[in-house]
């Protein structure tokens, strides 16, 4: 059989994946797009969309269980079953923007088969060869499972199994406290199961240390107990009684999550016959994403550059650039934001104040504003959290927020950071009142008080001034 020609041929139809194919296909292009499993990928099926649906649930059964601003709470009655259905009903109603049926009607060419690369410049999916001016890999990643004693013969979830179940845990292990972990920790803890984190190091290590306890302080509070610097030796039992050994004692769990990072989903793709040479991160790849191999790019999870559905989609927008018009492209990564969906939010942006006092020391400063100094915060009983800007050469390089819908507010930092703006263009903003939006000019305000109400010159110039003026 001859081979299907085409210009763009994609494979997996998760962000990554279908953001290019809408986009390429509308500006023209002939795309194949294949797809193995579910279309929508992990975000849709596994990952964002039911993490935040759950997340959602928990939130209300914490806010009837607090109470507050003069309302008593009051015990929720949690029907796991039902909130599995909102889960489910949640994925039901995004999935027709994923489906086989939206692509097909904008031009895509998809085939429901797994790829494999036959040489540098063909695949083959459904029974047909492909031959493509150029191939992007949007596979994107898949749970690491850690090689512990015993954990190939008990039952263990992961993010692909979780939201399957229909019934509440009677007791949760869960090893891994990054963000997959900690947010699934809190919101089954809200909705009335014990949990128990088992972390090898730090819970969100990665993060802003002060931002990273206080998000740690409010689990605890709720009463997830997070074991960190505690390594899981062995685990051992069977469905609904699990042992899990640490150093420390035996744990012992109804259930166990693993989450415990993620791995590239590559091995499908027989990526030797493409040339296409990959490292424990990913397919490596160049600042514009392009593979060993100049017609194969990499995009999203499988391009190890961070994972995020986001990114996944900006990664989209970068290589059609490249494959569409010939034209050069580049990667940014210093003003891609992460949000870990735990309650208080924790946002980040660029480098945290660490990371930027290694790469540039002394000539960074370091502003804040404190939700407590919030009137909208205060009014509605949130003022626990921060958010903290470095700033290099008058241009804001790295925020941190931590608090009541910080993944909202980091929106005008990304803005900020990714246009290059300087500090005066969040001084210049006028922000409504009363709003937590503030804080942003409250911090970038900070930046310029101590030169104008701590300098001076200021003060004498306008005593000067004032003995001038009519
Ligand atoms: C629990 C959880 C919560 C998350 N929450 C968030 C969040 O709140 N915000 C956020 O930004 N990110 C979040 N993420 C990360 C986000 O889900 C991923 O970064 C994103 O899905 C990556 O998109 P992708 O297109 O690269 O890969 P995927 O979405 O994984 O899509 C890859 C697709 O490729 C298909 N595929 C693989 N191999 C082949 C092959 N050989 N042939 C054909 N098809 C193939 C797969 O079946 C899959 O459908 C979360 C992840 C998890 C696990
Ligand atoms: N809100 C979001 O945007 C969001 C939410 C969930 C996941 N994600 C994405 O998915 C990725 C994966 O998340 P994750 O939490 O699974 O991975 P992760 O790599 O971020 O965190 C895994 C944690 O598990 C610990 N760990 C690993 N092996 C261990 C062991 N044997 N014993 C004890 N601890 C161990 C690590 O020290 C680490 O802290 C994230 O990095 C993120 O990019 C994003």
């Amino acid at each position: 059989m001859a081979p299907t020609k085409t210009d763009l041929c994609i494979i997996g139809a998760g962000s990554a994946g279908l953001s290019l194919a809408a986009g390429a296909v509308q500006m023209g292009a002939r795309v194949v797009l294949i797809e193995g499993h579910k279309m929508g990928g992990d975000c849709l099926n596994y990952g964002c969309v039911p993490s935040k649906a759950l997340i959602a649930a928990a939130a209300q059964a914490q806010m009837m269980r607090t109470g507050g601003c003069g309302i008593a709470g009051t015990a929720p009655r949690i029907d796991h079953a039902a909130v599995m259905a909102h889960v489910h009903a949640t994925i039901a109603a995004i999935a027709p923007h994923d489906s086989v049926e939206r692509f097909e009607g904008l031009g895509v060419r998809v085939i429901r088969d797994w790829a494999r690369f036959l040489s540098p410049r063909e695949l083959e999916a459904g029974g047909e060869v492909i031959r493509a001016r150029r191939f992007v890999v949007a596979t994107g990643s898949r749970p690491s499972i850690p090689p512990i004693l015993g954990l190939d013969e008990v039952p263990y979830l992961t993010n692909e199994t979780l939201f399957d179940l229909r019934e509440r845990p009677e007791r949760l292990l869960i090893l891994g406290g990054g963000p997959v972990g900690i947010e699934m920790a809190q919101a089954h803890a809200r909705l009335g199961v014990p949990v128990t984190v088992i972390e090898g190091r730090k819970a969100l290590g990665r993060e802003d240390p002060e931002a990273a306890a206080l998000v740690l302080d409010r689990l605890r509070s709720e009463g997830v107990e997070v074991l960190e610097d505690t390594e899981l030796r062995r685990v051992s039992g069977g469905p609904g009684a699990i042992s899990a050994q640490t150093e420390g004692g035996t744990i012992k769990g109804s259930h166990l999550l693993i989450a415990a990072g993620r791995r590239p989903a590559l091995d499908r793709l027989n990526l030797s016959a493409a040339e296409v040479e990959t490292d424990a991160r990913g397919i490596r790849v160049g600042v514009g994403l392009r593979s060993s191999n100049r017609r194969i790019y990499a995009i999203g999870d499988a391009a190890g550059q961070g994972q995020f559905t986001h990114l996944a989609g900006y990664h989209a927008g970068v290589v059609i650039r490249p494959i569409l018009f010939g034209l050069p492209a580049r990667a940014r990564t210093g003003h891609i934001p992460r949000v870990t969906y735990c309650d208080p939010e924790l946002a980040q942006i660029g480098p945290t104040e660490a990371e930027a006092r290694a790469a540039h020391g002394d000539a960074i400063d370091v502003v804040r504003a404190d939700y407590a100094g919030n009137d909208r915060a205060v009014a509605s009983g949130r003022t626990e959290g921060f958010v903290k800007v470095v700033v290099h050469r008058g241009r804001p390089l790295g925020v941190t927020l931590v608090g009541a819908e910080a993944g909202e507010l980091v929106s005008p930092w990304a803005l900020a950071i990714a246009s290059g703006q300087r500090m005066t263009a969040m001084t210049g903003m006028v922000a409504p009142y009363p709003t937590l939006g503030e804080l942003n000019k409250r911090a970038a305000g900070a930046y310029f008080s101590p030169k104008l109400f701590e300098n001076p010159w200021v003060k004498r110039g306008v005593r000067a001034i004032q003995r001038l003026l009519p």
